[in-house]
């Protein structure tokens, strides 16, 4: 379901390296509970954007908004307190720890538990209920006691997931999720993601048209750190000057019997 007021809206960004302009006034706006894909060719400043909403880079100009607060140029630390999450392409778990130490992790911070021993006992019930919730929302249940480095790459992304949506943030970036999976797992984790993030707002990038096409509410196709286009799957896919850059590249719409066109 989604609301009309954007949860992270993005005005007139800037971002230049050097005398180089990289991103050259990106305005984006995305609501609640929307899933928006981030696509565009190599170097088109997919992950530099990612880098300005997430706070590892500040912009050179504008204004980023999550949750009608101003973030530009604040800390990641304080922009994922304010409810922002993201994913990386890079695994970020414990590999030493177990799953559901890597969840447990996770889910302490997002119920409150900062530094008192005291405070944590008393809430051990409750966190132990929620690793349990996650373990099944993951398929990870099997694998509970297991050391992070002994999963399948599969898993490890699954959990990866699971640990950045367990950390209760409600605007969700998710870099290139299904990057390094087989056609067989890159279905089942988007049924997965679809899934677990129900009532999030997600921004994703991803190369995968399928995957992109399967996902997205809407898509946003940035060409040389601008958008070109952002708009519901079937315009995208029928808008002529995304067809040119992507010389054809893009799939039919899940619906479409055959491959037929549709210009819904
Ligand atoms: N820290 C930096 N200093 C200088 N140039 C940079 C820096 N970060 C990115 N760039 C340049 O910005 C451009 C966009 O890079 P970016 O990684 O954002 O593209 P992308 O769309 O994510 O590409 P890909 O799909 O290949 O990951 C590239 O030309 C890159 O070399």
């Amino acid at each position: 379901m989604t609301h009309d007021a954007p949860v992270l809206q993005l005005r007139d960004i800037h971002r230049h390296f050097g005398a180089t302009a990289i991103i050259r006034g990106v305005n984006l706006a995305v609501r609640a509970g929307e899933r928006v894909a981030l696509i565009g060719p190599n170097g088109a400043g997919k992950s530099t954007l990612f880098n300005l909403i997430s706070g590892a880079l500040a912009p050179s100009a504008g204004e980023i908004r999550l949750l009608g607060r101003p973030i530009q140029g604040m800390r990641p630390e304080k922009i994922h307190r304010l409810g922002l999450a993201r994913s990386f392409q890079v695994s970020s778990l414990f590999e030493q720890l177990s799953v559901q130490e890597n969840l447990r992790c996770a889910l302490l911070w997002s119920q409150g538990y900062r530094y008192s021993f005291w405070h944590f006992l008393a809430r051990q019930p409750r966190l132990n209920t929620a690793v349990a919730q996650w373990l099944e929302r993951l398929g990870l249940q099997t694998q509970r006691h297991e050391a992070v480095r002994n999963l399948s790459y599969a898993q490890q992304r699954a959990l990866e997931l699971g640990v950045t949506l367990a950390g209760g943030a409600s605007v969700i970036l998710l870099d290139e999720p299904t990057a390094g999976m087989s056609r067989d797992e890159t279905r089942h984790f988007v049924a997965l993601i679809r899934q677990i993030t129900e009532g999030k707002t997600l921004l994703v990038v991803e190369h995968d048209m399928d995957v992109v096409f399967g996902l997205a509410d809407r898509i946003a196709v940035l060409v040389q750190g601008q958008i070109m286009a952002c708009d519901s799957p079937a315009a995208v896919r029928d808008n002529p000057a995304v067809q040119q850059a992507y010389l054809g590249a893009l799939p039919p719409l899940r619906d479409e019997p055959n491959g037929q066109e549709n210009h819904a």
